[in-house]
């Protein structure tokens, strides 16, 4: 399906295995790439394509979720679609927002759901925000999910299910009505005790009751609430579920006009970004306002997806809870919003890193700062398709990576240098993570992919601690100290001296870690991190020996699983922001036509509402991996943005040429 409101013609995907069908006909759960995402920037959730709702963590990304169908198909959901029928005719997100429209077609009449988290004014006038950071702004999530169902043609039997299981699907929910009709209920967690002998303190605070209300008249039962109605052309209804405080839509011309509230924002913040016009277009609005959604709107912290355990390997153990905020890959992801000109998210996160970044920075934190993320297992749920286990925190947040000095130092580098000077207040911050660039660039570490083996030390992360001091050196120049950009001018020096004499084989390749000659994907980034020139001989001998011997069917591993100590021996799926990775490198060593083959290969593997999970399977063409993952869409918008502008420049010279050359 070609993405919104484009000409664009449909990319190819693999033959028979379009990434949006569901994989295996005997399985219960909905392919990762069928789901939809909604968010509105506090919280988020996926929608499967029968209209349930299964997967959503409340009040925050992180919480315990209360809708786990996705990880188990008894953990909680909640549908509203047509009695009796499961596959709709058509999804799609109304153009530049994130509302996600499905239809449905019966034997009898065709029914129209809208589904949206609910943004609306600021609404803290009393009362101060108690999660809140950053400077208020206009818009406020409602901590609402609204529903809208229109029957446009003949009739239709709707269906209503709503059964929230708290606490990752351990819990019932204990509904009552509130008030004397049948309009309003609120549910509330009817805590099993815990056989498993989980600790239910450690998933955090009590989760918040659910207030279910709708124009429908709303049944209560074991657990669910419900509701039937046989609705007819012309009629329509809403149901709401809200975990806040705000009021809720009492009729449907207040739930109409939430909806319309929550479009407006998504379609006014797309139209601050700066987008060609090019057929690509949509695949760029789409990753942009995927990584909007997954921003933390209280704190300013990015996530790096919207789930946990969604598996890598196929009913394997590469199962990861990625709802945390990565310095890595949020600075990576202000960079794909930047080429984009949208760029006011920068402030917010680099205020989010000036609140966690007290000595020691992490490679991770919580969204709302936490310092530890423990990770454990969840024992009582299957696993998406049975992959086990399920993983709830992050076992990596301890790891020593010493690319996180050099990500946020070159986010940093680039803000500044579009606005030609540097905040005060960031300079303490910023000459501690250089200096601890400087103190530990020799060391081993985890690396840019967390490996769980021992630590070694990998060429790519010495490359992040020669750009923590490159661009130290720059922004210290801008700051008008000469003598500290010296001292660590010379210190870069000595890093680069270091990675060309021990991270390069005989070859002229770089390589994985020293003493090895793996190939690794996180070498793509030596031209696009200014290392080296692109025509350099080393880089253009890297990029083509990653694309012809780091590839399966043309698509970029991160590392060879058998080659690399990563703590698993699974084999995993091709690591999509690498393909995206070397669509960007390909143009830099000016091999334009191959890398638009490839990007429009990428772009072929998108969900039929044009979102990506982590990985790609590549002989079926199925995602892997959490979803919507930021890394895939940032990368996306990067090699994009490289491809169409080689294009114009191409088209540039040729227009040149012609002129200079006619007759
Ligand atoms: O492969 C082992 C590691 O996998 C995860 O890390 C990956 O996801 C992170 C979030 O997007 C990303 O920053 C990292 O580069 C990726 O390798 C997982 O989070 C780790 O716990 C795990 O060790």
């Amino acid at each position: 399906m070609a993405p919104e409101g484009s000409s664009t013609p449909h990319l190819s995907a693999p033959a028979g295995s379009a990434a949006g069908t569901t994989p295996d006909s005997r399985s219960p759960f909905p392919a990762i790439a069928d789901y939809g995402f909604l968010s509105d920037c506090e919280t988020n959730a996926l929608v499967a394509p029968s209209g349930a709702v299964e997967w959503m963590c409340v009040p925050r990304p992180d919480s315990p979720s209360v809708f786990t169908a996705l990880l188990d198909r008894g953990a909680g959901l909640f549908r509203v679609g047509p009695y009796g029928v499961r596959v709709p005719v058509a999804r799609r997100y109304l153009p530049g927002t994130l509302v996600l429209e499905t239809t449905w077609q019966t034997s009898t009449g065709w029914l129209v759901v809208r589904d949206a988290l609910v943004l609306g004014p600021w609404h803290h006038t009393a009362h101060r925000s108690p999660t809140h950071r950053r400077t208020p702004t206009d818009d406020d999530a409602e901590h609402l999910l609204l529903r809208t169902v229109r029957c446009v043609s003949g009739t239709v039997d709707l269906e209503v299910v709503c059964e929230p299981r708290p606490g990752y699907g351990r819990d019932a929910t204990r509904w009552e009505y509130e008030g004397d009709g049948y309009d309003t209920a609120v549910g509330r967690p009817d805590a099993a005790p815990a056989a498993d002998g989980a600790d239910r303190a450690a998933d955090g605070a009590a989760p918040p009751d659910l207030r279910l209300t709708s124009s429908l008249r709303i049944g209560l039962g074991e657990g669910r609430a419900n509701a039937r109605s046989r609705m007819t052309e012309g009629d329509q209804h809403f149901v709401a579920l809200s975990w806040g405080e705000e009021s809720l839509p009492r009729t449907w011309s207040d739930a109409a006009d939430a909806m319309w509230r929550t479009e407006q924002f998504w379609r006014g913040w797309i139209t601050q970004g700066v987008f060609p016009d090019h057929p690509w277009r949509t695949y760029l609005q789409r990753s942009a306002l995927t990584l909007k959604g997954l921003t933390y709107a209280p704190t300013g912290a990015l996530l790096a997806a919207a789930t946990t355990s969604l598996p890598e390997t196929p009913q394997g153990p590469r199962n990861w809870d990625y709802r945390y905020s990565w310095v890595r890959d949020s600075t990576f992801a202000l960079w794909g919003l930047y080429t984009l000109g949208l760029d006011r998210e920068a402030n917010d996160f680099f205020a989010f890193v000036q609140d966690v970044a007290h000595d020691q920075l992490q490679v991770m934190y919580g969204v709302g700062g936490e310092q530890r993320l423990d990770e454990s297992e969840l024992a009582h749920l299957s696993g998406y398709e049975g992959a086990q286990p399920v993983r709830v925190g992050n076992a990596a947040y301890q790891q020593d990576q010493h690319d996180v000095w050099g990500t946020v130092l070159d986010s940093v580098w680039v803000h500044a240098k579009s606005r030609d000077q540097l905040p005060e207040s960031v300079w303490p911050i910023l000459k501690h993570q250089v200096e601890e660039a400087a103190r530990h660039w020799h060391e081993p570490d985890r690396g840019i992919w967390e490996v769980r083996g021992d630590p070694q030390h990998f060429t790519s992360s010495k490359l992040f601690c020669w750009v923590a001091l490159d661009r130290g050196a720059r922004l210290a120049r801008l700051y008008d100290a000469p003598d500290v950009a010296a001292q660590w001018q010379e210190v870069a020096d000595e890093v680069r001296e270091d990675i060309l004499a021990r991270g390069v084989d005989e070859r002229g390749v770089f390589v994985q870690r020293y003493g090895s000659d793996a190939l690794d994907a996180s070498l793509l980034l030596v031209p696009l991190l200014r290392f080296l020139p692109p025509d350099d001989e080393r880089v253009v001998a890297t990029v083509r020996a990653i694309a012809d011997e780091l590839t399966e069917d043309g698509l970029v591993l991160r590392y060879r699983v058998e080659e690399t100590d990563d703590g698993l021996r699974t084999h995993e799926g091709a690591f999509t922001i690498c393909s995206f990775w070397l669509v960007s490198a390909l143009v830099e060593i000016g091999e334009t036509d191959r890398a638009r083959a490839l990007c429009e290969r990428l772009l072929g593997y998108a969900s039929p509402l044009s979102l990506y999970a982590e990985q790609i399977d590549t002989a079926t063409g199925r995602h892997l991996g959490n979803f919507p993952q930021a890394f895939t869409h940032l990368a996306l918008i990067n090699a994009v943005m490289h491809v169409v502008r080689a294009e114009r420049a191409r088209g540039e010279r040729f227009r040149f040429e012609a002129a200079h050359h006619a007759p």
